[in-house]
C-alpha cells in the first residue's frame, strides 16, 4: 500500500483563501493586521523565511514591516527596538528570527515582547497559558501540524500519539496540543531507550528531533499518520526532513513531506496568529 501524502501546501494555500474574506472585510473598518519581522545577521537559510513571510503578509493585505539588523547589532538596540514595536499601533504581531547572534541573550528579546503581539507563542505568559488551557496565541509550527492532522480526517481522541523531540518550539507545546485533542501523548527523545518499540505502537508520529531521514521504516507502525518537522539542510544544498520519507510512506498512512509539509503551514498559523492578534486589538475578539 502506498501512502497520501499531506499537501501542506495545498492545505496552507486553502486556510489562506479562507482568511481572505475576513481581512477584506476588517479592512474595510479600518483594521489592517500589521506583523514586524525581525532578523539579524545575514543567515541565508532565515532570509529565505523572512522573504516568505513577507509575501504572504502581501498576498493577504497585511501590512508588514521586516527590520534587517547587523549581526553586530547589541542586545540593547534590539531590546530598543522590540519596545518601539510594542508600542506602535500599525503593528499587532512582532517576530524576532532566532537563532539570534550567540551575543544576545534570547530570554531576554522573548521576554520583551508585548504577550499579545507575541505571534509566535514564545512569551513564557503565551506558554503558561497553552499549559493550563487558558487562551493563547498558539505556537505557529505546533498549531500547523494539528491542523495538518485534522485534515487527514483521523479522529485523535483516544489515539496513541509519540512525540520524538522535547524542544520548546516544538516537541514539548505539540504534545500539550495532541492532550488538548484528547490523545494519549507519549514523548521521546535522544535519550530514549529502545525507542521503536514505543513508536511503533503509535497511531501519529510527530518526528522534531532535528537529524536528517532519523526515522525509517522501523519505526513506524502501518498504517499511522506520520508528521514531520524537520528542516535539515544536508551538504548538497537540499532539504531533508527527520524522516526517511521513501522507506516510511511503503508502511506509514497519510505523510508529511518536505518541503511542502509542515513548513508552509507554520507560516499560515502565523498568519492566523497575527489575524487574531489584530481583532484582539480592536476589541473584535
Ligand atoms: N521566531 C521564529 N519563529 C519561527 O517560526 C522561526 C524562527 N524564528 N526561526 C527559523 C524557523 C524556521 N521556520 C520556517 C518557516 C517556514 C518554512 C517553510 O516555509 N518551508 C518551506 C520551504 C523551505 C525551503 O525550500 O527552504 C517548506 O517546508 O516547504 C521553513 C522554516 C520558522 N522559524
Ligand atoms: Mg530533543
Amino acid at each position: 500500500m502506498t501512502a497520501s501524502i499531506i499537501n501542506g501546501k495545498e492545505v496552507s494555500q486553502e486556510i489562506r483563501a479562507s482568511m481572505t474574506a475576513e481581512v477584506k472585510q476588517l479592512s474595510e473598518q479600518g483594521v489592517v493586521p500589521g506583523l514586524a519581522v525581525v532578523l539579524v545577521g545575514e543567515d541565508p537559510a532565515s532570509q529565505v523565511y523572512v522573504r516568505n513571510k513577507e509575501k504572504a503578509c502581501h498576498d493577504l493585505g497585511f501590512y508588514s514591516e521586516v527590520h534587517r539588523l547587523d549581526a553586530s547589532t547589541s542586545q540593547a538596540d534590539l531590546l530598543a527596538l522590540v519596545d518601539k514595536l510594542n508600542n506602535q499601533k500599525s503593528i499587532n504581531g512582532i517576530l524576532v528570527q532566532l537563532p539570534l547572534p550567540s551575543h544576545i541573550e534570547e530570554k531576554a528579546v522573548i521576554d520583551a515582547i508585548a504577550v499579545e503581539k507575541d505571534v509566535d507563542g514564545f512569551h513564557p505568559v503565551n506558554v503558561g497559558n497553552l499549559v493550563i488551557g487558558d487562551d493563547s496565541l498558539l505556537p505557529c509550527t505546533p498549531a500547523g501540524v494539528i491542523e495538518l492532522i485534522k485534515r487527514t480526517g483521523l479522529e485523535m481522541s483516544g489515539k496513541h500519539a509519540v512525540v520524538i523531540g522535547r524542544s520548546n518550539i516544538v516537541g514539548k507545546p505539540v504534545s500539550l496540543l495532541l492532550q488538548r485533542e484528547n490523545a494519549t501523548v507519549t514523548m521521546c527523545h535522544s535519550r530514549t531507550a529502545n525507542m521503536k518499540e514505543i513508536t511503533r505502537q503509535a497511531d501519529i508520529l510527530v518526528v522534531a528531533i532535528g537529524r536528517a531521514n532519523f526515522v525509517d521504516a522501523d519505526y513506524v507502525k502501518p498504517g499511522a499518520v506520520v508528521i514531520d518537522v524537520g528542516m535539515n539542510r544536508l551538504d548538497n544544498g537540499k532539504l531533508a526532513g527527520d524522516v526517511d520519507f521513501e522507506s516510511v510512506k511503503e508502511v506509514s498512512g497519510p505523510i508529511t513531506p518536505v518541503p511542502g509539509g509542515v513548513g508552509p503551514m507554520t507560516i499560515t498559523m502565523l498568519m492566523q496568529n497575527t489575524l487574531i492578534a489584530a481583532k484582539r486589538a480592536h476589541g473584535l475578539a
